[in-house]
């Protein structure tokens, strides 16, 4: 071919390129649609947006363009529009849920949304029929639990925990975490032996589902190389098969118990009996299917609570006048003995502490996006189908307007008149049940009653028995910092490892917890 044709053919080609990059340039960030950054094509702002703590550039994003409560970003041509304002969340999210409460396929996870049939992660589940039959029998469990006080279980956990903060007070971010696990195995299968097992389980899910874990959430083409390429997948395939498989023994465990007639109380229980009484008119499928659900709510009750009572932690390290604050309500109102969930309506103080640490510190700060199931139009503003909506929950929870002062930790917000999140009666608010961070619509979290019950008992029993401290470095005698700002990254975080010291607020309630350590004042 002649130099000149050459050289004109490769003129044309680059223009063809430039004009297609400029249409799809003008198409993206065309001043009708949503506000947002400027985006680049085919890459969005995949370049800027950092892995570790995410929710920091979404928030910055939300400053600058979310001031009419959302603004649209892209990520490698998926579409995001990141809602700011909990008013525009309700829009969306709660009345128009019918079709804007599907779920974003997790590329990292094979069939998260079950779309072809695999029925294994309820709150990642797609908008169909197992989403819905596994929803309903989840909501059956957890309100029966709730309403049963739990069988007393929280409370038996959570003096065994102080057991072991008195024992070995330096392991409490582990204790912490199998306290929540042995809770979950507990109402799950009558059976607390396995709480180590659960808690790397969870962790593991975890991981594989957050954008902070592998690196195929994010390139997610990557996912797509053929097995013998792809690390990715053969890592997942066997975490997948292993989880499922000791999902299918706890099963299998249970029913065996069940026969010989020493299965206590717990949901997989509830659930067995139920299949001998109505056999195949059970909507769940069989034991595949019950074994994933089951497994499921065991396992999503942990990285949940292990957060927000993390951050407890740092909040009462931080701000010693709200402990004793805490402290001498618990003493007051419940004459000196640890308080149990009967005592809730008489804690608001204790309350307002939790709720303010969970709006403080949010363990889910990005929220947990929606799909949209068809195109709608918002306000003006196209939204095509499959777009992700996503209801940053740090936005919410750091507006001025409802929450003034929001970065600092104030308790009083929910407890004196003038603030705009006061409400009465105080026995019953502030509750955390709504809260933003739980999510919207149809899928709202089912375990709103379990995190607010745990938590109570649970810091109840904290304030009780310890006075919580800044730890002191033998060495230079300086207080080990407690950070305010470390945490992970994964889509529940929680803080990074610190050191604190957990002082017996008397000799006689140190002695009072020491003996809960093998059951033997359950
Ligand atoms: C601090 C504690 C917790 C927080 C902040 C939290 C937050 C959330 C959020 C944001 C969602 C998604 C909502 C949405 O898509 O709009 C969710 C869903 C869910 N949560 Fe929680 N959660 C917590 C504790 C728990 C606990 C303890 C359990 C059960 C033991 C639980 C069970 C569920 C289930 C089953 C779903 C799926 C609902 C569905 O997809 O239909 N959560 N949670």
């Amino acid at each position: 071919m002649q130099p000149v044709i050459l050289g004109l053919l490769v003129i044309f080609i680059l223009g063809i390129a430039i004009g297609h990059f400029i249409k799809t340039f003008r198409e993206l960030n065309d001043p009708n649609g949503p506000p947002g950054p400027t985006l680049i094509p085919y890459l969005g702002r995949i370049h800027d947006l950092p892995i570790q703590y995410m929710w920091i550039k979404f928030k910055e994003w939300a400053d600058k363009y979310g001031s009419g409560g959302l603004y649209r970003t892209q990520m490698l041509g998926t579409k995001f529009l990141i809602i700011t304002d909990e008013k525009i969340a309700e829009d969306l999210l709660v009345r128009r849920a019918k079709y804007n409460s599907d779920r974003p396929q997790v590329q990292s996870l094979f069939d998260s949304k079950s779309s072809s049939g695999s029925m294994e992660y309820l709150p990642l589940m797609g908008r169909n029929e197992y989403w819905s039959r596994q929803r309903k029998l989840a909501h059956a469990y957890l309100t029966e639990a709730t309403n049963a006080h739990y069988h007393g279980v929280m409370y038996f956990e959570a003096k065994r925990w102080l057991a072991r903060l008195i024992q070995s007070p330096d392991d409490f971010q582990t204790s912490l975490e199998d306290m929540s696990s042995k809770i979950m195995c507990q109402l799950t299968w009558d059976d607390t032996s396995m709480s180590r097992e659960l808690t790397t389980s969870a962790w593991g899910l975890l991981k594989q589902m957050s954008p902070a874990g592998p690196i195929t959430n994010v390139l997610t083409p990557l996912w797509h190389l053929p097995l013998c390429l792809n690390p990715w997948k053969r890592a997942e395939k066997k975490r997948h098969d292993e989880q499922q498989a000791w999902w299918m023994q706890r099963l299998v465990e249970s029913k065996e118990r069940l026969r010989r007639g020493e299965l206590g109380h717990c949901w997989t229980r509830q659930f067995l009996e139920r299949q001998q009484r109505e056999g195949g008119k059970m909507c769940i499928s069989g034991d595949y299917e019950a074994s994933s659900v089951l497994g499921m709510l065991a396992l999503v009750g942990i990285f949940t609570i292990a957060g927000p009572l993390s951050y407890w932690l740092v909040a009462m390290v931080h701000h010693p006048e709200w402990q004793e604050a805490v402290q001498r309500e618990v003493d007051v109102q419940c004459e000196g003995r640890m308080p149990t969930l009967d005592d809730m309506p008489k804690l608001p103080v204790l309350r307002a502490c939790i709720k303010e640490t969970m709006r403080w510190k949010p363990n889910v700060p990005t929220g947990v996006a929606h799909e949209a199931e068809r195109d709608d139009v918002y306000n003006g503003y196209f939204i095509p189908k499959g777009t992700r909506l996503l209801p940053l929950d740090l936005a919410f929870l750091r507006n001025p307007k409802r929450y003034p002062d929001p970065d600092s930790f104030r308790p009083e917000r929910w407890l004196e008149p003038g603030w705009p999140t006061y409400q009465t009666p105080l026995t019953k608010y502030p509750t955390l049940k709504g809260m933003s961070s739980f999510g919207w619509g149809q899928r709202q979290c089912l375990g709103m009653a379990v995190t607010q019950d745990e938590l109570v008992v649970a810091c109840g029993a904290l304030a009780w028995c310890f006075n919580l401290k800044p730890k002191r470095d033998p060495v230079t005698g300086e207080h080990f910092p407690v950070p305010l700002d470390k945490s992970n990254s994964l889509l529940i975080i929680k803080p990074d490892p610190f050191r604190m010291e957990f002082e017996p607020r008397s000799e006689e309630r140190k002695r009072e917890a020491s003996r809960f350590l093998n059951g033997l004042n359950p």
